[in-house]
C-alpha cells in the first residue's frame, strides 16, 4: 500500500548540503503496525515527511495505493511529537478534533457524530468543551490523536508521539494505540527511538543507519497480541529482540563512523 523506492533528501545545495536520508527503500503492507527506529538525527522525521508529501525527497519515489505521492493524501492522517504546538490554543478540544472535517463534504451532524466517536475513542468525552492549555501533556496528545482518527485514515504516520510525556503516561498511550490500531485497522508507521515502545508496539520494526540514513535491517515482531506491558515485556522473546535490535543499532553507528553505511542484513524472523 506504501512504497518507498530508492528516497534520498537532502537539505541545502553544493558545499552547504546535508544529505538526511541517503537511499532507503521499504514497502508498508496494509492493516501492518510498522516502527521505524534509528539514532538521533538519522533522518527519521525528514523520512515520515516525504512519505506525508509534506516535503519533497531528493531523489526516489513513494508510491501509496499505487499512486505517486506529491502533496499530503487524502486518507493519510499525521500525529506529531509536538501536541502544544499541533492543537489551537483558542479553539477547544472538540473544535480540535473537528478542524479538519471541515474540508470534507460532511454536514454538522456527521461531523458532530464523527468527532463524539473519535473522543471517546480516546476517552475525552469528559473534556470535550475544555481548551488545551487546561489539559495534562497526555490527554493534548490524545485529542492530536483524536483528530487523526476523526479523518477516518487509512494510513497514521506518527513522529515520536509519546516523547514529550512521562513514562506512565507513555505506557497509556502505547496501550491506547494498540486498542485504536486493532479496532480501526489502520495502517500504522510510527517512528520511535525508544527500542522497546518500538518491538512492543509493531509486527515489523525497521532499523536505520546514522545520517545519511539507509534500512540497516528488519525485524519481525512475532509476540502474541493482545499485548500487555508487563507479561509481554517479561517474555524473553521481547528481550531477545530488543538485544537484536539495540546491537544492529550500535554497529550501525559505530561502523559508519569509519566506512560507508551498510548494506542490509537479515533480521530476526
Ligand atoms: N530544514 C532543515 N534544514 C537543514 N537541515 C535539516 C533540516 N531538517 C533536518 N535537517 C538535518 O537533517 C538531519 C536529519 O534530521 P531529522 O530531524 O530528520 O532526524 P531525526 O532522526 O528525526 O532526529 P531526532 O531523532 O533527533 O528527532 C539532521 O542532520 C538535521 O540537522
Amino acid at each position: 500500500m506504501l512504497e518507498v523506492h530508492n528516497l534520498s533528501k537532502s537539505y541545502g545545495h553544493g558545499a552547504g548540503a546535508t544529505t538526511a536520508v541517503g537511499d532507503v527503500s521499504f514497502t508498508i503492507e496494509a492493516g501492518s503496525f510498522t516502527c521505524l527506529v534509528g539514532p538521533s538525527g538519522c533522518g527519521k522525521t525528514t523520512l515520515l515527511r516525504c512519505l506525508s508529501g509534506l516535503l519533497e525527497p531528493t531523489s526516489g519515489t513513494v508510491l501509496f495505493d499505487g499512486q505517486p505521492v506529491t502533496g499530503p493524501p487524502e486518507k493519510m492522517a499525521f500525529v506529531f511529537q509536538d501536541y502544544s504546538r499541533s492543537l489551537m490554543p483558542w479553539m477547544t478540544v472538540r473544535h480540535n478534533v473537528e478542524l479538519p472535517l471541515r474540508y470534507r463534504s460532511m454536514d454538522k451532524k456527521e461531523r458532530a457524530a464523527v468527532t463524539d466517536e473519535a473522543l471517546a475513542a480516546v476517552r475525552l468525552t469528559a473534556a470535550a468543551e475544555k481548551y488545551p492549555w487546561q489539559l495534562s501533556g497526555g490527554m493534548q496528545q490524545r485529542v492530536a490523536i483524536a483528530r487523526a482518527l476523526a479523518y477516518r485514515p487509512e494510513v497514521l504516520l506518527m513522529d515520536e508521539p509519546f516523547a514529550s510525556v512521562d513514562a506512565q503516561t507513555r505506557s497509556e498511550l502505547e496501550d491506547l494505540m494498540l486498542d485504536l490500531w486493532s479496532t480501526y485497522g489502520m495502517t500504522v508507521l510510527l517512528v520511535t527511538h525508544d527500542i522497546d515502545e518500538a518491538v512492543y508496539l509493531a509486527d515489523r520494526v525497521l532499523a536505520l543507519s546514522t545520517s545519511p540514513s539507509r534500512v540497516t535491517g528488519e525485524f519481525h515482531i512475532d509476540l502474541a497480541r493482545p499485548r500487555n506491558q508487563i507479561n509481554t515485556k517479561d517474555l524473553p522473546a521481547f528481550a531477545h529482540l530488543r538485544t537484536d535490535v539495540l546491537k544492529l543499532i550500535q554497529n550501525s553507528s559505530s561502523t559508519a563512523q569509519h566506512a560507508p553505511a551498510p548494506a542490509a542484513v537479515a533480521g530476526h524472523a
